[in-house]
């Protein structure tokens, strides 16, 4: 069998698949483990490439060469292959990406077939809200248990421009219809981008603080199409805590960050100290959170990727394809995590730094 690989290498393996590096995996270790000892129990999957926006940190203004339709998992697939993660390799949590997951007809199906199977299981969905509006009561009442929503932005015309799309209203009446429908807590995720968005902290983070949302600010990663990012050009989250003091006192939140990305604070009035809420700030780039990585993700296509930037993906669905076993899968699935790299897609962190490589794969298109 030939085994589908990310650049730079392409690889060949036995007929089962096994992968030779992999020897060293102690015979009978449970779940998704690395060799680093890290174990992976937040599966990411990506359920299509395809998107109504073209944030220009992630997509090209002409989007992207989309996979066919029968390249993408079926929802049959999907089942599958999540069955196969939470009964055999110690899935716990479960988020629905893409692209942009709400493009996907059939997601409400997706969602109640999975729920019917996994009645506890924890299954959130990050999208930028675009038809939400429409949707989210079904989402809600298919079983799916909360929401993340991208927005950088209050300003139409600063949304224009940065998602290429004048969809603002659509975004706000989503996110508005996701709360009612009960999908909280809600969280936003907004990317800063220098002399686009950047100032809009404060307001943004004001407007979320009113209503209940708890807003995490990103650094943007080199994962962007076409291939902009710069270190230099990138709002870093020490930046963002000085543009959010000037407004806000933030003060470190004493629950405990289990692996997330999202370094939280409380967020306090300065004059009063009254306290206002939560923010987020998740700094991949500046103060990365490698160590503690619990993520596996699935493409879209059925593909492993034991890190953000891994050079490299393993095909599951070629394997679900072609009559194997769960167990087989399985197997797959762990050799690939055992693969795992330390950090950054290397063995060490440092985004843009010396000895890194930008994937070729844009965030859209990996599973954000
Ligand atoms: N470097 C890195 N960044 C990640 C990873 N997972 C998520 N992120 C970043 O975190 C952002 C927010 O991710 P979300 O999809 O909202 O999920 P989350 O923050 O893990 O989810 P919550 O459990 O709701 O806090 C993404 O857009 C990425 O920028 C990861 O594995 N590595
Ligand atoms: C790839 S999108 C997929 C889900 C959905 N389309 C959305 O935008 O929420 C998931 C997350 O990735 C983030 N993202 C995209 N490109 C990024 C980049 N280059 N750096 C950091 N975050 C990025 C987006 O802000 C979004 O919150
Ligand atoms: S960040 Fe999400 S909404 Fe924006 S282009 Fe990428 S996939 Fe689409
Ligand atoms: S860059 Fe890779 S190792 Fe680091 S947190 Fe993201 S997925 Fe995990």
């Amino acid at each position: 069998m030939t085994v589908e690989l990310g650049m730079p290498q392409r690889r060949t393996t036995d007929p089962l698949g096994r992968d030779p590096r992999a020897a060293d995996r102690p015979a009978g270790l449970a779940g998704l483990v690395d060799r680093y000892g890290r174990v992976a129990t937040d599966m990411r999957l990506s359920l299509t490439d395809k998107c109504n926006l073209r944030c220009s940190y992630c997509m090209p203004a002409d989007g992207l060469p989309w996979l066919a339709k029968d390249a993408v998992l079926s929802a049959e697939e999907i089942v599958r292959i999540v069955g196969i993660g939470v009964h055999r390799l110690g899935v716990r949590e479960l988020r629905l990406t893409g692209g942009e997951p709400l493009v996907r007809a059939d997601l409400v199906e997706i969602i109640a077939a999975l729920r019917a199977a996994h009645p506890h299981l924890p299954i959130a969905l990050t999208t930028n809200a675009v038809g939400l509006d429409a949707k989210a009561a079904a989402l809600s009442g298919a079983g799916l248990t909360r929401i993340n929503i991208s927005l950088d932005t209050l300003h139409p015309e600063t949304f224009a421009k940065l998602a290429r799309r004048p969809f603002l209203d659509r975004v706000l009446a989503g996110i508005e219809a996701a709360d009612a429908a009960g999908l909280g807590p809600i969280k936003v995720n907004s990317v800063l981008m220098r002399g686009i968005n950047d100032a809009d902290a404060p307001a943004l983070l004001a407007w979320c603080l009113e209503r209940g949302y708890e807003l995490r600010f990103i650094e943007q990663m080199p994962l962007d199409a076409d291939h902009g990012w710069t270190r230099q050009g990138m709002v870093t989250a020490a930046e963002v805590r000085a543009i959010l003091s000037e407004r806000f006192r933030l003060a470190p939140d004493p629950r405990a960050r289990d692996g997330a990305p999202a370094e939280r604070f409380e967020v306090r009035r300065k004059d009063d100290d009254a306290a206002l809420g939560t923010v987020g700030i998740i700094a991949s780039v500046t103060e990365p959170f490698c160590s503690d990585c619990k993520r596996t993700r699935i493409t879209a296509e059925g593909k492993v990727m034991s890190c953000l930037f891994s050079h490299e993906e393993v095909d599951l669905r070629a394997l679900l394809r072609s009559g194997a076993s769960d167990e087989d899968v399985a197997q797959r699935w762990q050799e690939a995590m055992w693969l795992k790299p330390r950090a950054h897609g290397m063995d060490h962190t440092g985004l843009g730094a010396d000895g890194f490589t930008q994937p070729d794969r844009s965030m859209s298109a990996i599973g954000g």
